[in-house]
């Protein structure tokens, strides 16, 4: 295999030296320039497997050259080196597409963890595609975003906040980001921080010492230790109590974390990855989360939307689950009657992905012949639909595009539904002309 090649730029020459010893230390080619210009004169020429940039250069700052290298297109990883302390240099970095960040003075392990993540993102981005396209099902514009985002994020180590409703899937995208991404060979460490009680939580994520507490009778690794190498997904963020929110801002900014009783930090490599369906903002603005915490985790936010706000998902994913369902039981794979997928798509699914999976096992297990039909699915509709008021827009949640086609589709379900599947009366009813009705029909999936 040709050796990698490293592209390091840096002013100071001890600094580009130091970087260069460790680098053919580890069997890396480094050529080292000391400023912007003569960076992107290397970037045009030749080929390269990783950037490294410090911040401030004479001809202007590292992050034009990481915006530079992500306009250009190039599947280059660049890291930034930052002042000590600098962490929202740093962040903007990360949101500008740097790949992860170094503080200055370098640590040389943490350098070697970054530069060994860096090498291990792999371009092979089809089949990654492929295989997130059959994890996270939807073929919507909103699912197709979130897929193209995952595959980006995967490859930095910023920090991700996911944020949606209970189900949506936040968890399966955070396990797809793991799995995409450099770190995929490493743990995966998923922890609900609404589940822990709150004088166990500092010892839980940090872990402790041998006799540090009543209780602690051996040295106990924490969740950050754990997931070292790998990646720690916060669920529930909203419920970390105040106190740990300063732990674990510290752990984040430092890369270090100090177990219960213990003298001394540890340095921890770990990408986060954080969740909650609650409004984290307005938590933030009453006070009961901290803002420099909140700043640290969104780094990125991916939100994921309800699943009655991609309607057009419904009916691809019910197949999809049903099939999945069908095999794990060793059945034949049932048929929707036209009904029943009709009733799926002018359901609300309060519970998101998660109640759809309920629902369809339940219709699986009670269903009669080869059909599940709308009274399988035993839909908790609890209104008539024609008579409940129509939820209001949320432009946070939802584009208008969707959630008009959302309003357009109810519409016509109902009217079909009350004539009796009899299309010509059903377009009557809505004052469309049949043409029109069954255009509508096909472009909204309805047919
Ligand atoms: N787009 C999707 N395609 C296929 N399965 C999905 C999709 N979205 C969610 N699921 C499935 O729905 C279930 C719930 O998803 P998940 O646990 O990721 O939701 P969540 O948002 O993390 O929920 P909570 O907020 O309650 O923790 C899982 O079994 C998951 O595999």
């Amino acid at each position: 295999m040709n050796m990698p090649v490293a592209l390091v730029v840096d002013d100071e020459p001890d600094i580009r030296e130091l970087l260069d010893i460790t680098l053919s230390r580890m069997n890396i080619r480094a050529c080292c320039v000391e400023n912007i210009k003569a960076a992107r004169q290397l970037l045009s020429s030749q080929h390269f497997d990783l950037c490294l940039t410090d911040m401030r250069l004479p001809d202007g700052d590292g992050l034009a050259l990481v915006e530079y290298i992500q306009e250009s297109g190039m599947q280059l990883p660049v890291a930034v080196i930052t002042a000590h302390g600098s962490m929202d240099i740093a962040v903007s970095a990360m949101k500008k597409g740097a790949f992860d960040f170094l503080s200055k003075p370098v640590d040389l392990a943490a350098l070697r963890q970054l530069v060994n993540n860096a090498l291990r993102v792999s371009p092979n981005v089809l089949e990654k595609d492929r295989r997130t396209r059959e994890t996270l099902l939807g073929e919507s514009d909103m699912m197709c975003e979130i897929r193209s985002k995952i595959q980006k994020v995967a490859r930095n180590q910023a920090p991700i906040y996911i944020s949606g409703e209970s189900g949506s899937g936040k968890e399966l995208v955070a396990k797809l980001i793991h799995q995409q991404g450099p770190r995929a060979e490493k743990p995966f460490v998923a922890i609900n921080c609404g589940a822990i009680p709150h004088e166990l939580m500092e010892s839980e994520f940090f872990g402790h010492k041998k006799g540090s507490f009543s209780g602690a009778i051996a040295d106990k690794q924490g969740l950050f230790q754990a997931a070292d190498g790998g990646t720690l997904f916060l669920d529930e963020v909203a419920d970390l109590p105040l106190a740990l929110q300063v732990k674990l801002l510290r752990a984040i900014q430092e890369k270090k974390i100090r177990p219960v009783g213990e003298q001394h930090e540890i340095a921890v490599d770990v990408r986060l990855l954080s969740a909650t369906h609650k409004d984290l903002a307005q938590m933030v603005r009453e006070g009961s989360f901290r803002q420099d915490l909140y700043y640290r985790i969104n780094v990125i936010e991916l939100n994921l939307p309800p699943l009655r706000a991609r309607a057009a998902d419904i009916v691809q994913i019910a197949e999809h689950l049903l099939a999945r369902l069908a095999k794990a039981n060793q059945m034949p794979v049932p048929r929707f009657s036209p009904q029943a997928l009709a009733a799926l798509q002018r359901y609300e699914f309060p519970g998101n992905v998660r109640e759809l999976e309920n629902i369809l096992e339940r219709a699986l297990a009670l269903h009669e012949g080869d059909r599940i039909d709308v009274g399988d699915l035993n839909l908790r509709i609890e209104e008539d639909e024609s008579t409940k008021p129509q939820r209001n827009f949320n432009a946070d949640k939802m584009s208008l595009g969707s959630y008009l086609e959302d309003v357009e589709k109810k519409a016509l379900a109902a009217a079909l539904e009350e004539n009796r599947w009899n299309k010509t009366a059903a377009a009557k009813q809505l004052g469309m002309t049949f043409r029109s009705f069954r255009y509508r029909l096909k472009k909204l999936g309805l047919e």
